[in-house]
């Protein structure tokens, strides 16, 4: 065994130093990879990958978007099926039909997307599928309850199992799915970018019940794009690019410029440069926009402005209203009072149409809901709005052929993988289909760029072509909102910076003067200090 593990790590990269001492000592590893390859269409999603995860390891897998990341991990977790290559658990080769067959071998997946159930409690939800049934197989719920605080309380996941799962905040149920793997008996821990949508203090919680369950023996895998994070939680760090192992590293060996290269093959320029802005006219006027929230929703209540050629970035905790604030702005939520107007024009009740033919431009936040239609091709998305006018359709009769030189050469400047005008939207990466909507809303006279959470998901070299778009967007002109729960975003970009909180701006700050602490504070509802 020890051999084998060497002769594969061989095969895909040097061994690290850990790989050898771990290999010297005998000991086996709690997960491998060995040569999985899986072939998607138009693509080699992986390509002979070899990844070995010991127990009490935070193991990072980074790579750009597309690189096979979340191919390999659902392969891991029997959810897809690789066309060459083994798994290995503590020695021994398994076979992964579906999850069942990964959980039955201590193997546990929170995903992105949480697969709770709102309604249940907390409790219900770690159950599910997995109940405990007393006398007469009737539902024991007082030992089930039992369980589920003694396991809480032994790894330090503080949740109450009484809580229903809709109640509680994102971070707690997240916790809820790592509580849910380990009811399970999961000693492999698969995390799918699970940072993507905690606030900071979420995250360094997260990150606490991570080194605890280190310490417990767990192995644990973590996809990442945050290079900061991955330095501060990971012991050893896999990169991959095109479906293959590029490099394998550790904290100590890399800062976050070589991990961005590593990742993206090139130099990544970390920074946004920009020149200080040279606002023109009054472009976006809102007046006491007051929209109702959702069931657990603040209500919003809003006024603004933004001038052309300026980006007014919107600071908040995820949850303070921005979504109502921008679902309102571009025509998907009806606000209840106040007034919007569009350089002078009053556009408070306009549709989505009408906005688009203003001149707004819009980089929703949800992309799968309200950015791409995922059956149509890259080229049909590309012309979603426009489709039916010139040059792409004359007297109602569309021109295929328009359509695909436009579509090819936005594949080309916003560097779309795999360069196809054809392929479905729902068979790109993450960041890929995200290019496909930037491209879209770029390509064309804006006047107003609403951008909601733009850069969610992207790898560096991705953020780095949608930070630098959006400054070319705002030096040509535009007026830009930009709305992000990521502060360096906020503070690389903005011009003027408003904090949102409980569905109201509690401050508007020149870039000049917001830091990361003053914003913070404010963003947790505190004073703004002069
Ligand atoms: N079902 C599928 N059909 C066609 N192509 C697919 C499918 N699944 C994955 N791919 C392709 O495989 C490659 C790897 O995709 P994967 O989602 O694993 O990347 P990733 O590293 O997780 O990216 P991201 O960071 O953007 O989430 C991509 O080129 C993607 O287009």
């Amino acid at each position: 065994m020890t051999a084998d593990a060497a002769a594969t790590i061989a095969a895909g990269g040097p061994p690290s130093e850990r790989d050898r001492k771990s290999s010297e000592q005998g000991r086996v590893p709690a997960l491998e990879a060995r040569g999985i390859t899986k072939r998607c269409p138009g693509a080699l999603a992986n390509d002979a990958v070899d990844l070995t995860l010991w127990k009490g390891e935070v193991h990072a897998l980074l790579g750009e978007n597309g690189a096979g990341k979340t191919t390999l991990m659902s392969i891991l977790y029997g959810m897809r099926q690789p066309d060459a290559g083994e798994i290995w658990r503590e020695g021994r080769p398994v076979t992964l039909r579906s999850p069942s067959d990964a959980i039955a071998l201590g193997i546990g997946m929170v995903h992105q997307h949480f697969m709770l159930i709102p309604h249940f409690s907390v409790t219900e939800n770690i159950l599910l599928g997995a109940e405990i049934t007393g006398r007469f197989g009737l539902l024991d719920t007082r030992r089930a309850r039992a369980e589920v605080l003694a396991l809480s309380r032994h790894h330090g996941l503080d949740v109450d199992p009484d809580a229903r799962v809709a109640d509680l905040p994102v971070g707690v149920q997240q916790r809820v799915e790592i509580l849910k793997a380990l009811y399970r008996k999961a000693e492999v821990l698969i995390l799918d970018e699970p940072t993507a949508v905690l606030t900071p203090q979420e995250v360094a919680d997260l990150f606490v019940v991570l080194r605890a369950l280190k310490a417990q023996g767990v192995a644990i895998a973590l996809i990442s794009h945050k290079l900061k994070e991955v330095r501060a939680v990971a012991d050893r760090i896999t990169v991959m690019r095109a479906g293959r192992v590029v490099e394998r590293t550790s904290p100590d060996e890399v800062d976050e410029r070589r991990l961005a290269a590593m990742m993206v093959g090139r130099d990544v320029l970390l920074t946004v440069e920009k020149a200080p802005a040279d606002p023109g006219e009054e472009i976006l006027r809102v007046e006491q926009l007051c929209v109702s929230g959702g069931l657990d929703l603040p209500a919003v209540n809003v006024t603004l402005t933004v001038r052309a050629g300026e980006i007014l970035g919107i600071a908040g905790v995820q949850g303070n209203g921005q979504t109502e604030l921008v679902e309102a702005l571009t025509g998907l939520r009806r606000p209840a009072s106040g007034r919007v107007s569009l350089r002078g024009r009053d556009v408070t009740h306009a549709s989505p149409r009408t906005l688009i033919d203003t001149g707004l431009s819009h980089i929703p936040e949800d992309r799968q809901r309200h950015g791409l239609v995922a059956s149509y091709s890259v080229a049909d998305n590309m012309v979603l709005s426009t489709w039916a006018r010139p040059p792409f359709a004359h007297h109602g009769v569309r021109d295929e052929r328009a359509v695909h030189e436009r579509a090819a050469s936005l594949v080309k400047a916003y560097d779309v993988r795999p360069p196809s005008t054809d392929a479905a939207v729902a068979s790109l990466s993450g960041g890929n289909q995200q290019k496909v909507v930037l491209a879209r809303e770029l390509d064309r006279q804006v006047t107003l760029l609403v951008a909601s959470q733009p850069t969610r998901g992207l790898d560096v070299g991705s953020i780095e072509t949608v930070h630098r778009a959006i400054v070319d967007a705002r030096d040509r002109g535009a007026a830009v909102l930009l709305v992000s729960a990521e502060l360096d975003e906020i503070l690389a970009l903005s011009d003027r910076v408003a904090v949102m909180f409980r569905g109201a701006i509690v401050a508007t700050l020149d870039a000049r003067e917001a830091t990361r602490e003053r914003l913070g504070l404010l963003m947790a509802g505190g004073q703004a200090t002069p």
